[in-house]
């Protein structure tokens, strides 16, 4: 018996399956290797590099081994790239889920947790936001995603499929351990690129738009730590297993910080200097994104246990100092 991880190459999902290890389950990781990272997954998980719209690759992957459950990570996720590229980004979120439930019908696995986002939200009408909010996206990712929910929610009515979509605001961090980390190519998150300039490996940071209604004008994100989400997923698969029971949660530590709070607490961190440079907002970006997570708290038992935003830089920061080019020895380009 194993689960299935799509996308556990990468960064939350790489996290995931070390989280899953540790707590003594069976895992096997299925990732194209568009995003994700080879090494970032122990060598003793089995590992396939292949598509969600491979479905006789999935298949193949279904039948060697008796998959119970999935943990589904594989998706395209970053909200400028989806305002561009629309089609892109239904083709690998929606089409690529609806590839893998359909080969989960053929083997009567009825379970899936999956990778749902603040970005479903939009803008918010309430801070902090609950999953009952309204979902108005303002960008392809977050309708993407949306969808998902809602194929989901019908695949629950039509095949019985149970499914917790677990709603995280910003992941951030890394493994205390420093083994594994974020690293995207190219990188567009805030902190690793903040801390990427500290480094000295970019001139400045960005700052996309200074004219939000903020404190300080630049938007408002909640940040979480990925242990903290690879654990949610591990309690979302547990309630699941004894419940059956279909959820939404949203995950975040309910503090917003503003993209200039977090340059200053990179710079605290890292002791570094780190140039800024003013931009245009980026299309798609809501000003403020802060999670109500009481539910997870209350059904799933989830408490975060590195809360705090230095904390979490602290850990991105010991994983960036000591990998400056991430997995790949020589990388050159970021
Ligand atoms: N990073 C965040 O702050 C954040 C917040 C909310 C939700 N999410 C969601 O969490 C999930 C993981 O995010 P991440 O930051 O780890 O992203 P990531 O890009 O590091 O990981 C996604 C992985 O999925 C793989 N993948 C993508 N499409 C695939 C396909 N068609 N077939 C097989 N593998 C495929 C990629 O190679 C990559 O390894 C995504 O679904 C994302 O939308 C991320
Ligand atoms: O060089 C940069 C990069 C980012 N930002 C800003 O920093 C904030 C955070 O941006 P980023 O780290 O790119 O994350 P988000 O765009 O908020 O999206 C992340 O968090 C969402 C949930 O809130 C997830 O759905 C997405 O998958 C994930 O990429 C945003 O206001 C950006 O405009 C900058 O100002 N300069």
């Amino acid at each position: 018996m194993a689960i299935l991880i799509t996308g556990g190459a990468g960064y939350i999902g790489s996290h995931t399956v070390r989280h899953f290890q540790q707590q003594g389950e069976s895992v096997v990781v299925y990732d194209h290797l568009g995003q994700g990272h080879k090494d970032a997954v122990s060598t003793d998980v089995p590992f396939y590099a292949g598509d969600l719209h491979d479905q006789a690759m999935l298949r193949s992957v279904f039948g060697a081994h008796d998959i119970t459950a999935v943990i589904h990570f594989a998706a395209h996720s970053l909200v400028g790239e989806s305002v561009t590229g629309p089609l892109r980004y239904y083709e690998n979120n929606l089409a690529g889920t609806m590839k893998l439930l359909e080969v989960m019908l053929e083997f009567d696995v009825k379970q899936i947790v999956f990778s749902s986002t603040a970005a479903v939200y939009g803008e918010p009408q309430r801070i902090p936001i609950k999953e009952d909010s309204p979902t108005n996206p303002t960008n392809p990712y977050g309708e993407t995603k949306l969808a998902m929910e809602r194929l989901l929610h019908w695949s629950e009515q039509a095949y019985g499929i149970h499914y917790v979509a677990l709603r995280y605001f910003n992941a951030a961090g890394a493994d205390p351990d420093g083994e594994i980390g974020e690293d995207h190519t190219p990188e567009s998150h805030l902190i690793p690129i903040v801390l990427q300039t500290a480094l000295g490996q970019r001139s400045h940071v960005a700052i996309f738009g200074d004219d939000y209604d903020t404190q300080d004008g630049t938007c408002v994100r909640d940040y979480i730590h990925v242990m903290d989400l690879a654990h949610a997923h591990y309690l979302a698969l547990k309630k699941l297993e004894t419940t059956a029971k279909s959820a939404v949660y949203n995950l975040g530590n309910g503090t917003g910080f503003s993209v200039k709070e977090v340059i200053d607490m990179c710079k605290q961190v890292t002791e570094r200097t780190i140039q800024v440079e003013q931009t245009a907002r980026r299309a798609g970006d809501p000003a403020v994104l802060i999670a109500s997570s009481a539910k997870a708290t209350e059904e799933l038992g989830w408490i975060p246990q590195y809360p705090d935003l230095k904390t979490i830089v602290q850990h991105a920061w010991q994983w960036h100092v000591h990998h400056p080019t991430g997995y790949q020895k020589g990388k050159d380009t970021l």
